[in-house]
Formats: C-alpha cells, structure tokens, sequence
C-alpha cells in the first residue's frame, strides 16, 4: 500500500504520461516493486506499450496485491490512458515488429494488441527452450503422454516420414491411401448400398470422434456435396430420432460411420444401436452400409469385422480423440464430402514445420506467450474465440474441447496441484456483437480475445456494392476492426489470426496451430496436455446411476408383482435397495422413469417428494433387472 501512495505522490500527479515517465518516477524503488507496478500498470490500467525495465519478472501475486490496493485507493485515482496520436504511432511500430507472417499458407498472426514486454519474452525463454525440446522428443517418438504410457503421434499423421519408425510411417501411409480410395469409391458408386448410390453420412461419435469432422464439414463441404453429413453425438433419444428422421427414405442410402477411438463410450454405442433399430424397422441391412473408424480390436472394431460391415478403418492407440482430425476420424468424412484432404495434410504440415522455429517466428509459441501473458499462466483469463466468417463457427467449439481437455489438469508433471486450465468459448463475428461483445467492451474484465480473420469475402466475380464503395464484406470487415479498437481501447488484449480464405490448406494449416500451441503451452505450464483424467469421474458417476437405477426398478418390479400391487414410498424403495443414502438420486430416477410412462406416481406428487408412492405399470415375472 505504502509504495502504490508514494509512486503515486512522487509523481505529483494521477496521470502517467509515458512510459518513459513511469521508469524516472520509479527509479529510486525497489526492482521488485517496480516490476509489480510496472507490470500491473502496463497490463491492465494503462496501456500496452512495451515498458523497458531490467529485472521485471512476471509476478501474479504481486501484481494482484497492488491490484487490489489500488482499487483500495479507488476513484481517487485516475489513470490516464495515452493520447490516441501516440497510441496508433507505438503500437505502429509494435503491429509491425511483431507481425508474423506464413508467405505459402498467407496467413497472419497479429500479437501487437497484447501487451507483453521484450523483458517478459525474455523471462519466458528458458520455459520455452523447454517446451521446444519437449517437441523435439515428442516428434521423435518420446512417451509424451507418461500417465497413458503412450506416444503422441498426431504430427505424423500429415508428415509420415516424421514417424520414428517405418511401420508405423506405412500404416499411415497406406491408411490415407485406403481412405483415398474408399471415398473415391463410394463417389463414383463402385462401392454402394443395396439401394444404390450412397448420397448420406450418418456420423455416429462424440468428443474429438465429432467435433473435428463437423468443424470441417461446416467450414469445407460444398454447397451440393456428393454426400451430406448428419451427425449424431450424444444419446439423446430425441436428437437422434431428429436425425434419422430428417433422413427418411434416404436411410437406404445412407452411409453410417461409426467413430470411437476406445470403441466402447456409451453415447457413441447407444447411437449405434438405436441407428440399428431404424436399420432393422426400416427393412434394411445395417452391415452393407456400416463403417467402422477405431482402435485394432476394440469391441467395435470386432464387431464391425464379426459383422462384416462395409469398411473398417484404424485409429492409432498414439493418437488422442480431440487431435484425430487429420486421422481417419476427419478424414474420412471429408473425403466423402468431396473436401481436399492432401490439402488438410499439406497445410497441416507447412504449419508443423513453421512451429518448430524460434519463438518469434514461431506461429503456435507466439500464440502460447499471449495465452500466458494474458492469463497470468493459470488461466486467470478466458479465451474468447470470434471467427468473422459463418463457415467458421464451429471452431470455437472444437477448440473447447482441444485446449479445455489437454489444459484442464488438476495435477502438473511433478504431482503438484495446479489445478490448471483455459477456458474458451465463442460463435461468430459479427454475430455475436449483437449478443455479448457488451460485456466483453464494458462489463467484468475476464477474458481475452481471438479473432479470425478471413481476408476473402467470396468467390472472385459476385462482389458488389451494396452501397457505393462499400460491399456487404466491407462490413464484415468493419465490424471485425471496430470490436479489435474498441476492446483495445478499455485495455482488452486481442490476437488476430488471418487467413485470405477458407480452404482445405488453410483449415488444415488452423488446426496444426491450435494443436501445436496446446501443446507448447502444457509444456510451459508443466502439464500433460494428453490425458484426460477427469473425464472418467463423470463416466463412472454415470454407470452407478444405472446400475442404481436396476436396483430400484427390480425393487419396484417385486411390489408390483404382488396382489394387490404393493405402491412403495421413496424410503421404502430405498431401504430395500440397501441404499437409504442414495434417497436424492432414487427420486430423481424414480421422476425421470415417471416422465417417460415408466413408472405411475400412485399417490403423491414429484413436487413433494416426501409424499410420493409409487409402482410399475406391469410386473414382470422373470425379474431381468437383477
Ligand atoms: O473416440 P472415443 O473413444 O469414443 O472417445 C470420445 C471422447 O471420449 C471422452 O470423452 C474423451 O474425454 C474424449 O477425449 C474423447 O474424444
């Protein structure tokens, strides 16, 4: 408190004028005061120049106390924030220094909007230098995955000769040759259903088996392709009834792909079945018109063999779910849309190469300084994800899952707790101005932004002006500069990421630098951005709830069975499952299966529970839910 009053005092006045002005007020403090301030000023009440003192570490507790003393001196302070003149000339020069550029992909990455230092870039350096070797390894076949014992290999998948030995170089070799040729195949209708042609995908999988083929499917597929894709990624009765409905008669030619790396995640095999059963109501024969994409020999790899489904392809043990989009998992479906995938792989692999430079010219590192810089290390910061172009949307969304899965741990590499983390969400520019860019300018500062540029507004020869001089992507683009300067301008940081269009290359090249840049970050945070540990509490919690569920309903069945029927309360149901602390979670099973006509609420209503009775609508003599 003490030294934020006499930096204040010393310089006789509440206004910083420069950044020069800031190093002559706090020479005669202490360095690490002066780096508390200087960072704290510099990041998030002033501006974002680059303020060159020696010996600034960046320090978030420290920072934060002088944050938080600062709000204690309150509006007695007033910062102001640099003339506009000056801004737009320094931050010139920064956009300029700072701008990185991939001649062959033509893509941009703009960094000058958040505000590290020269001093902080050098301070992460060694962490870097670390994480670049942990890359080095990695590509080299390391088990960069300790927990799982296992290989991380996605960066193979567009670079085969990459791989450390040959077989594994020619399983991808010959998988993308297969998947080639597959597509081809069923486009040409070489292969086909028994009806014909097949002119639909039913995509059946969930996590990184989904989310990577519908980002590209919306970002790439063309307007009529050779077959449409229907996804269905959860196990939600309704959502999938919509789908196979949607579909009609055109199930007949409908080609089902059934993607699980594990081959056994219940929403994927539950799709499965019920896809089956529309299979079977329909008269048709699921196995002509079944793929499988998984791990060699998982239940659903067996099956699909025993069955003898149209196609099977491999997912490799050494390559996670949410980095499988350039494995037959996203693959596949895009070839069958009629997207280019050697040019996914190409642009995947000119990304690769430009991320294992220095840091400054290193597209995924200068994308994990910012994320480090702008969220203290630990997350302290969202990630805001604005692609300005529609076919864009579901990035944010893949994105979730890639950089939530891989950063979200409890643990870091040496077992201490960390609980680290980046969270990110997002639709669309310039959408989403007209939904929460409100917060994000004047509401509560708690994220940090990236938008996605694309430089193209439409194909060459359909532009127009809808007024003069200004075309409908002039607005786009407007809005897209308007939001960057007015976050700016109230201290919000921001990454732009340009492309000039969406294309195979490009999309290929945006998924290479989010995967590269996950996992540089991990490194810097010492983290295992590979394993997924928390998932499985869910899964577990899941599996008990039905197998409870058995429980109540053979328990129910019992008193139903008897003469006169026997309605229970919800102590008695839990008293004879053994479970009377389970009460909470029998109601709601009990609810739920009342909903669905499953069970008859015989006194009592589920808005008062304590007075419910119930039984089942019939008894089954042979209890099959023990
Ligand atoms: O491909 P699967 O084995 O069916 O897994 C699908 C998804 O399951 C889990 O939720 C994992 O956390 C995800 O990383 C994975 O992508």
């Amino acid at each position: 408190m003490a030294f934020v009053s006499n930096f204040y005092s010393s310089s006789s006045t509440t206004t910083l004028k420069s950044d020069k002005h800031l190093t002559r007020t706090t020479r005669s403090l202490s360095t690490s005061t002066i780096s508390s301030i200087s960072r704290f000023f510099h990041k998030d009440s002033i501006s974002f120049f680059p303020i060159r003192l020696n010996n600034i570490k960046p320090n978030q507790s420290v920072a934060k106390e002088v944050s938080s003393e600062l709000s204690k001196i309150g509006s007695g302070v007033h910062l102001e924030k640099k003339g506009l003149e000056k801004d737009s000339e320094v931050l010139w020069q920064r956009y300029v220094d700072w701008l990185y550029q991939h001649k062959d992909l033509g893509l941009y990455i703009d960094v000058s909007r958040v505000g590290f230092t020269e001093e902080f870039c050098e301070e992460m350096e060694p962490r870097f230098q670390k994480a670049f070797k942990a890359m080095e390894d990695l590509e080299k076949g390391a088990i960069a995955n300790p927990d799982e014992g296992r290989m991380v290999g996605h960066y193979w998948l567009r670079d085969p000769l990459r791989a450390p030995n040959s077989s594994l170089r020619l399983k991808i070799e010959s998988t993308n040759e297969s998947i080639c040729k597959f597509a081809d195949d069923v486009i040409s209708g070489k292969i086909s259903s028994p009806a014909g042609r097949f002119t639909q995908i039913l995509s059946v999988g969930i996590g990184g088996s989904a989310l990577g083929p519908q980002f590209v499917a919306e970002a790439l597929a063309p307007d009529n392709p050779p077959l449409k894709i229907r996804f269905i990624d959860n196990t939600d009765p309704a959502g999938i009834d919509h789908q196979i409905a949607q579909l009609g008669p055109e199930l007949a030619t409908t080609l089902v792909i059934v993607i699980s790396k594990s081959g056994g995640t219940p929403e994927t095999r539950n799709g499965l079945l019920e896809v089956q059963k529309a299979f079977r109501e329909a008269g048709l024969n699921f196995s002509k018109q079944g793929v499988a994409i998984t791990q060699e020999n998982s239940l659903l790899d067996n099956t699909a063999r025993i069955e003898r489904w149209v196609a099977r392809f491999p997912m490799f043990d050494w390559v996670g779910g949410r980095t499988s989009e350039m494995s037959a998992v996203g693959l596949l479906p895009a070839a069958l849309q009629g997207i280019n995938i050697r040019e996914m792989l190409a642009g995947a692999k000119l990304m690769d190469e430009a991320n294992r430079s220095t840091v400054k010219n290193n597209p995924a590192a200068l994308l994990a300084l910012c994320w480090y810089w702008a969220s203290d290390g630990v997350g302290s910061k969202d990630m805001v994800v604005l692609p300005y172009k529609d076919s864009l949307l579901l990035f944010s969304r893949y994105l979730q899952q890639l950089v939530m899965e891989s950063l979200g741990k409890e643990f870091d590499l040496d077992g201490n707790r960390v609980n680290q983390g980046l969270s990110v969400y997002g639709n669309k520019g310039s959408t989403d101005q007209h939904a929460y860019i409100q917060q994000l300018r004047d509401g509560v500062h708690n994220f940090f932004v990236t938008f996605i540029e694309v430089l193209r507004d439409r194909p060459p020869g359909h532009d127009w002006e809808l007024e003069p001089g200004v075309t409908c992507g002039d607005y786009l683009f407007g809005m897209l500069q308007g939001t960057r300067s007015a976050l700016y301008s109230n201290d919000r940081e921001s990454i732009t990421v340009t492309v000039q269009e969406v294309t195979p290359r490009s999309v290929g090249a945006l998924i290479a630098l989010y995967e590269r840049a996950v996992g540089i970050y991990a490194s810097i945070v010492n983290i295992n951005a590979y394993h997924q540990p928390g998932v499985e509490a869910g899964k577990k919690a899941a599996g008990e709830v039905l197998a409870l569920q058995k429980r109540v309903l053979s328990v129910l069945n019992a008193a139903s069975c008897k003469d006169p029927v026997e309605p229970l309360t919800l102590e008695e149901v839990a008293d004879r499952c053994h479970s009377p602390e389970q009460i909470e979670m029998i109601y709601k099973i009990i609810a739920h299966m009342a909903a669905n006509d499953r069970a008859i609420i015989a006194e009592g209503s589920c808005g008062s529970p304590r007075s419910i009775k119930v039984f089942l609508g019939e008894c089954i003599v042979e209890d099959m839910y023990d």
